[in-house]
């Protein structure tokens, strides 16, 4: 087919790495799954697949991983090319995966969910101040993008995002979903988990979301990442 028409009905060329069979029945086994445990709150309806789960970490292991990602860490870095530098003014902390408090925290995600941990991206805890925020985006890889070639053999297309809140935000730092109609408040061991694909395994714009600026305090937050293949560190 030409590239041209490809383009224009926003038809995306077969990728192995991004393909819409295996992404639909990752989205369906996990939905399945939090549909059907009592303690998970479905907030995405029609639109897209997102759950709330509330204490998914106890009070001791938030205050424990704050304490690690205070330890080191880095200004957050895009992967995207499209979101202004200015877009995610935040700092990272990509937690050692030997860490008690690390397996911890990755066990009860990948639990929760039911995905399996090759499947997911090092755990990163980024943290806010006051002022700093990420603007509207999506989570998940386009491939027309210059990063899809990096991305693409480190496990191809994400899936589903988790991420918990360590701490209570003083004011703002809330996650919102405006295609959802959904701002959700940070609460310490609070999940927000959601599909980045459609039912059908294409990536679902439903999902774009913002971390709204904090403005009093600050806000610490883990996130898992999830790929369709197995998470791979290096290239190859
Ligand atoms: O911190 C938040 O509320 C959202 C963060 C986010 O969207 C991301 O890290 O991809
Ligand atoms: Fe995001």
């Amino acid at each position: 087919m030409l590239e041209g028409l490809r383009r224009r009905f926003g038809l995306a060329q077969f990728d192995e790495k991004a393909d819409p069979a295996k992404l639909a029945r990752i989205g369906d086994e996990v939905r399945a799954r939090l549909a059907t445990n009592p303690r998970a709150e479905d907030r995405g309806g029609a639109k897209a697949d997102l759950f709330l789960v509330p204490d998914m970490l106890s009070p001791d292991q938030c205050k424990r991983l704050i304490k690690a990602i205070d330890s080191r860490i880095t200004r957050s870095t895009l992967f995207s090319d499209r979101v202004a530098p200015a877009g995610r003014t935040s700092s990272t902390h990509y937690f050692r995966k030997d860490l008690p408090e690390t397996r911890a925290a990755t066990a009860a995600i990948d639990a929760t969910l039911g995905i399996e941990r090759r499947h997911g991206e090092t755990l990163q805890g980024q943290r806010y101040l006051v002022g700093q925020e990420y603007r509207h985006h999506c989570d998940f890889f386009r491939q027309d993008r210059p990063y899809w070639p990096g991305e693409r053999p480190r496990g191809g297309q994400r899936t589903w995002t988790a991420m918990i809140y360590l701490n209570e935000v003083e004011e703002g730092g809330q996650t919102e979903f405006p295609t959802l109609g959904l701002v959700v408040t940070p609460r310490p061991g609070l999940m927000v988990a959601w599909n980045n694909m459609d039912r059908k395994g294409r990536p679902n714009r439903a999902t774009r979301h913002a971390a709204l600026p904090v403005l009093a305090g600050s806000k610490y937050v883990v996130t898992q990442w999830y790929r369709q293949e197995d998470w791979q560190v290096s290239r190859g």
